[in-house]
């Protein structure tokens, strides 16, 4: 699949997500085999008015493509965004029409812009127009189950030059409710010739496998999924182009990587934010790494506590170390 002259390396992306697909969480998915990794959203009058975390969200993440997603719902504060994420190395602008929550839509933008497609058209022409990169678009089905337009939208879209479309399953009013619809993105893909991406509520291969097919989409991608498994869109990538079923990493290479993210995120955003931003990051590990050892609750439990309430790095490393022994002797009963 390309976008534009972009070869994306396999047919599993990781999803945008706020607050945790920064330019660490990036690397590790990439490095483990994502197809494409995309940034959390960045507002588009917050990078032009230079607020420092907004540059942090659209930091590189020292692997390409470097995919920096927007929102916003003026046209000029979208143009001038784009331009200084391209300046800054964005090898793609994606723009988020997708974002159901309160204080996004408030301000007409992520899925307000479903609402009314004039002015997402408009959006989507002043970005394309400021930037040589392409361009491409994250959206739900629609604002709610009586205005499904995103075949609408994306034939739109599709004529003004955006170069792949990424669907949720989802409207906008059912935010994450229910069970995502992926035949419902099927009208996406046969309305454009682009390519599409479907999403939502993709966790393991065969549901991968389920999304593509009810959808005909070329691609998917995960966000929740990764979440405690950053090695899942490239382990479902890979299996989709080879055929080859991989087991979960080891507890020992779970601990490497959450051992390795953790210390990334501290030094990203300092250590007094890191700790805070990393502890979800420990959370979900944890989680994941007692699933796979079938350890008792009780465990799980105990572990939370001692790290998540830890504010010292070095004693955070050798609490983890304790609990994924403690893990081993699970799976090992
Ligand atoms: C915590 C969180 C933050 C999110 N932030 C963004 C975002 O910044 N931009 C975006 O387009 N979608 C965002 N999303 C939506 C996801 O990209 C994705 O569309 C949604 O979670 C459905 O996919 P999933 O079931 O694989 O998680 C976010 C979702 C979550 C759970």
């Amino acid at each position: 699949m390309k976008i534009g002259d972009i070869a994306v390396a396999n047919r599993v992306l990781l999803a945008p997500m706020s607050g945790i697909t920064d330019a660490p969480f990036r690397r590790l998915a990439a490095t483990l085999g994502a197809g494409l990794v995309v940034s959390e959203m960045t507002a588009s009058d917050d990078l032009v008015n230079g607020k420092p975390m907004s540059k942090l969200r659209c930091e590189a993440a020292g692997i390409g493509p470097h995919v920096v997603q927007l929102a916003g719902c003026e046209t000029h504060w979208m143009a001038e965004g784009a331009r200084i994420a391209e300046g800054a190395g964005a090898d793609i602008i994606d723009i988020n029409m997708g974002c159901p929550a309160r204080h996004v839509t408030g301000g007409q933008s992520g899925s307000a812009l479903m609402r009314d497609l004039d002015h997402a058209v408009a959006l989507i022409d002043a970005t394309i127009a400021a930037v040589k990169v392409p361009v491409t678009l994250k959206m739900r089905l629609g604002w709610d189950d009586r205005s499904l337009n995103s075949p609408e939208l994306a034939r739109r879209a599709e004529a003004s030059g955006v170069q792949m479309i990424t669907v949720h399953g989802r409207t906008r009013c059912q935010f994450y409710k229910g069970e995502a619809n992926w035949n419902a993105v099927r009208p996406v893909k046969d309305a454009v010739t682009i390519p599409v991406v479907v999403n939502g509520d993709i966790t393991s291969f065969d549901k991968a496998i389920g999304a593509l097919e009810m959808s005909g989409a070329d691609a998917v991608m995960i966000g929740r999924g990764a979440q405690g498994q950053p090695w899942l869109p490239g382990q479902i990538g890979r299996r989709l182009e080879t055929g080859i079923t991989e087991t979960a990493p080891s507890l020992a290479e779970q601990l490497k990587h959450v051992r390795a993210l953790y210390d990334e995120v501290c030094s990203h955003y300092g250590l007094r934010i890191g700790l805070k931003h990393a502890r979800k990051h420990l959370g979900w590990a944890l989680e994941t790494a007692a699933a796979y050892s079938c350890a008792p609750a009780a465990t799980l439990k105990t572990w939370r506590q001692a790290i998540l309430t830890s504010e010292e790095p070095s004693s955070v490393h050798r609490a983890l170390e304790d609990a994924y022994d403690d893990f081993a002797w699970s799976a090992a009963a």
